[in-house]
């Protein structure tokens, strides 16, 4: 199963998983770590404007710490330079726009989804979406570098099916685009087989983390983590942090993103007490 995402992978209600927090040393079992993060819900809470979810400065030691021992990646949503500047750490990876666009230390800056193409249906549909929803109360345009969110947390609730049919209208004008779910947003993306989950195998792979001594450990809050969460399932840990609308291929979950704090620091604890490290 090795570098194949998971097709069949088994579901489960969030709120019936084990906390990842009961043990730490247990859940590793003697293997080092190879951690990869979402960040809105996991790094930082869900807040109203997205320009304004900032991670803790003790957030922030957490994962530098974190990163002293062990690789460490975040595999985002956003636009790939504007989660490294929410982060603001130079020994992490980073993927951005659901993983097709990576950057990492020593200069590491790569597009291994194949979205080039898609630039410029995303560009028209940027516009059309600006020009089409320039009067609805509260709508923001996402524009990332190879998706586009559209988001309707602040837009009043008659108004948000209007939000949700005129995006569709939009996907469907452009072939080389697909629908993406996301919390209280719709999204743009490139219409190709690549997501979040094909993004940290290609990390494994790149990073020669594909080892039988190496654990990899995938924690995210959203829909889009599914593909990671489907993708390591019998080869590594996907923890589910809160919950969304739909099952989770997750097998551990934590509360929210204090308790991802608490966890990443356990984990940096317990691999510095492990022989190897
Ligand atoms: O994969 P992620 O790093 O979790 O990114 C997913 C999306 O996160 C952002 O939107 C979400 O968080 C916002 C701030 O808390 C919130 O206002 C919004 O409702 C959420 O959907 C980001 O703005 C998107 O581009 C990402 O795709």
């Amino acid at each position: 199963m090795k570098n194949q995402p998971n097709s069949f992978a088994q579901r489960y209600e969030a709120k019936d998983l084990p906390s990842a927090l009961a043990d730490v040393a247990k859940l590793i079992n003697g293997k080092k770590p190879a951690v990869f993060l979402d960040y809105d819900g996991c790094l930082s809470p869900i807040v109203k404007d997205p320009d304004k979810a900032v991670m803790t400065e003790e957030m922030r030691d957490t994962l530098r710490r974190l990163a002293d021992v062990c690789s460490v990646a975040v595999v985002s949503g956003r636009d790939r330079a504007n989660v490294e500047k929410l982060v603001q750490l130079d020994n992490l990876y980073y993927a951005g726009s659901h993983g097709f666009d990576i950057s990492g230390p020593n200069n590491m800056h790569t597009e291994p989804g194949g979205a080039k193409e898609a630039i410029p249906a995303l560009d028209k549909a940027n516009i059309t979406l600006d020009e089409r929803l320039k009067d609805v109360e509260g709508v923001l345009v996402e524009r990332k570098r190879y998706a586009i969110a559209v988001h309707y947390r602040n837009v009043p609730e008659d108004q948000v099916n209007r939000v949700l049919q005129v995006t569709e209208e939009v996907i469907a004008q452009h072939p080389e685009l697909k629908k993406g779910p996301g919390k209280k947003i719709m999204e743009l993306k490139p219409n190709l087989d690549w997501h979040k989950g094909k993004a940290v195998l290609w990390l494994m792979e790149e990073l020669d983390l594909n080892q039988p001594d190496i654990l990899p450990i995938y924690i995210g809050d959203d829909i889009t983590d599914e593909d990671a969460f489907a993708t390591l399932q019998g080869q590594g840990i996907g923890v589910m942090v809160g919950e969304h609308d739909e099952q989770t291929a997750a097998e551990y979950r934590l509360e929210d993103v204090d308790e991802v704090q608490v966890f990443l620091e356990a984990l940096t604890q317990t691999i510095k007490k492990q022989p190897h490290v």
